[in-house]
């Protein structure tokens, strides 16, 4: 999951990409960039690190125009530390394209070998994002008719890539002289939508990851992007959609509304917040069964994500609710963090146990999911160090037993703390008294309580179902061989070269006046 960030509009963007994307700094905090178009040129400036650090005064002020893109990368291919590797990604030919991408790609080997043979295209890196670029841009030339470019042509272009790519993509792009297009994939896994501002000069249209980075900088949601729709904005702001796939089938990821997206955002008409609740509902009927009555003296959530569930889970038990744990809001998320070591020193920073809150009581840690275990194993000691007599877990979402191929950085299972184990061995690895796991079916029935006409979901990470339906044993052990060093150490983050220096990478690409 990376955040991604489009919008056409009447006057100049690069402030709004770069509030947008701070509010989508969740979903990826190794890189960002933003790229703008002005008359016939681009502008582009992306780097390692968060967006505040990536971005100064400077650089917000060479990024002139009315339209853009904006990124921030969580990687899932290629490398955390390679700055060529942050989006957008740029393409000269045909027209001028500029792409930024959330999702993974499962067939980028094989794009890549056939955009060498066949198209005659160079991938000058390891991302997949850059291939996907690729295969835009060669679709668009085969639709494309002579000089110029009509909503046909493009939508034509991205039935192409539908036909090609392989996993899951959310897309903005611009075409230099056009406008902007973006597209979901045909089971749109990753999320996409659409807001609307009126203008006296006129309608502006912004296309983002989650509701929350279009509605906070004052734009009105009008709906989610389809799986496998196509949307195109002129340059004036007139607005073409168009279903681009032969059989969209909406299969959300549903890890999105465990961990991934914003509470207050609104993904595939859900609000992300009202699940957590649910979720920490159906939990709480699990703890009842699983453990006496009276167990539990106090609730504690892991800060931020499990707060909604925990606050639920106390409230259906009748168990008093209490902020244990204090948060350092200066460390960012740990889980996306890219590589082992750095992850497990991040938990000891960013958290804190409060001696008061657990000394001589039975505490019930809620969270909202466990991946590796780094959290969890680090937070049962820390409350039996501050002093509690029990120490009982629960996790809002089922363990996580299997890779994710659709942009989650968990590609081997052997990082998974709960593959081919019981419940009861993870609860020894991690050191709790007990352990509550939700049940799948509980997870999803959270979800479509609250949006019936939400039937499936990409839940491969906890039942090994993928909804593509083309991922094979060999292409998973191929992944874990990938992340295999020939010492048998494993790599770190996406391609395995962990934490990273920050890096700048400017760009001024000037466009040919026609
Ligand atoms: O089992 P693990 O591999 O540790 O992964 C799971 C943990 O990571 C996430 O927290 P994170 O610190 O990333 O973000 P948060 O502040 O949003 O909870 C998630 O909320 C769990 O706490
Ligand atoms: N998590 C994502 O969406 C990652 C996007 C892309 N696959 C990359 O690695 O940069
Ligand atoms: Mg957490």
């Amino acid at each position: 999951m990376c955040g991604i960030v489009g919008v056409v509009s009447k006057s100049p963007v690069n402030q709004l990409l770069y509030d947008s994307l701070l509010l989508l700094q969740h979903r990826g905090q190794d890189a960002a960039g933003i790229a703008t178009a002005n008359g016939s040129s681009f502008f582009m400036h992306k780097g390692n690190g968060m967006v505040r650090d990536v971005f100064r005064t400077r650089n917000m002020r060479d990024l002139p125009g009315n339209i853009g893109i904006g990124q921030v990368r969580y990687p899932t291919a290629g490398s955390a530390s390679s700055a060529e590797e942050a989006q957008p990604f740029y393409v000269n030919a045909p027209f001028g394209v500029l792409l930024a991408h959330n999702g993974n790609l499962t067939n980028s080997p094989q794009l890549r070998d056939e955009m060498f043979r066949i198209d005659r295209r160079h991938i000058n890196t390891k991302s997949d994002t850059e291939v996907l670029l690729n295969v835009l841009a060669h679709e668009l030339q085969r639709a494309s008719t002579g000089y110029s470019l009509d909503p046909d042509a493009l939508f034509k272009a991205v039935r192409g890539v539908h036909r090609r790519a392989r996993g899951s993509y959310a897309v903005v792009s611009l075409i230099a002289g056009y406008g902007m297009l973006g597209f979901r994939d045909p089971y749109g896994i990753r999320p996409l939508c659409i807001g609307r501002n009126e203008t006296e000069s006129g309608t502006e249209w912004m296309l983002a990851s989650e509701s929350v980075a279009l509605e906070n900088i004052g734009f009105e949601f009008v709906r989610d992007v389809a799986p496998g729709e196509a949307i195109f904005v002129d340059l004036d702001g007139n607005l073409s959609a168009r279903q681009c796939a032969e059989a969209p089938t909406l299969s959300p990821c549903i890890f999105e509304y465990v961990y991934l997206a914003r509470p207050d955002s609104v993904l595939d008409g859900v609000p992300v917040y009202d699940v957590r609740l649910r979720m920490g509902d159906y939990l709480a009927e699990r703890i009842k069964k699983e453990l006496p009555a009276g167990a539990i003296d106090v609730v504690m959530p892991i800060p931020d994500s499990s707060r909604p569930a925990a606050m639920q889970v106390a409230a259906k038990l009748g168990v008093e609710y209490r902020e244990g744990f204090f948060k350092n809001r200066y460390v960012g998320r740990t889980f996306i963090m890219p590589g082992q070591a750095v992850r497990k020193k991040s938990v000891r920073q960013k958290l804190n146990a409060m001696g008061v809150e657990f000394k001589g009581r039975n505490v019930l840690i809620v969270d909202d999911s466990i991946v590796r275990g780094t959290t969890s194993q680090e937070i049962v000691q820390m409350a039996r160090d501050a002093g509690a007599s029990k120490v009982y877990f629960a996790s809002a979402a089922p363990p996580v037993r299997f890779p994710n191929v659709y942009g989650i950085d968990m590609p081997t299972r052997g990082e998974l703390v709960a593959h081919g184990r019981t419940d009861e061995e993870v609860a020894a690895i991690i050191g709790a008294d007990a352990l509550i796991y939700q049940r799948v079916d509980d997870m999803v029935q959270a979800v479509r309580d609250i949006n019936p006409e939400l039937s499936r979901f990409d839940a491969s990470c906890f039942n090994g179902e993928y909804v593509t339906g083309d991922i094979t044993a060999d292409y998973l052990d191929s992944l874990e061989r990938a992340k295999q060093l020939p010492n048998g150490l494993e790599l770190n983050g996406a391609a395995g070269t962990g934490a990273t220096e920050p890096v700048q990478n400017q760009l001024h690409l000037q466009m040919p006046v026609e």
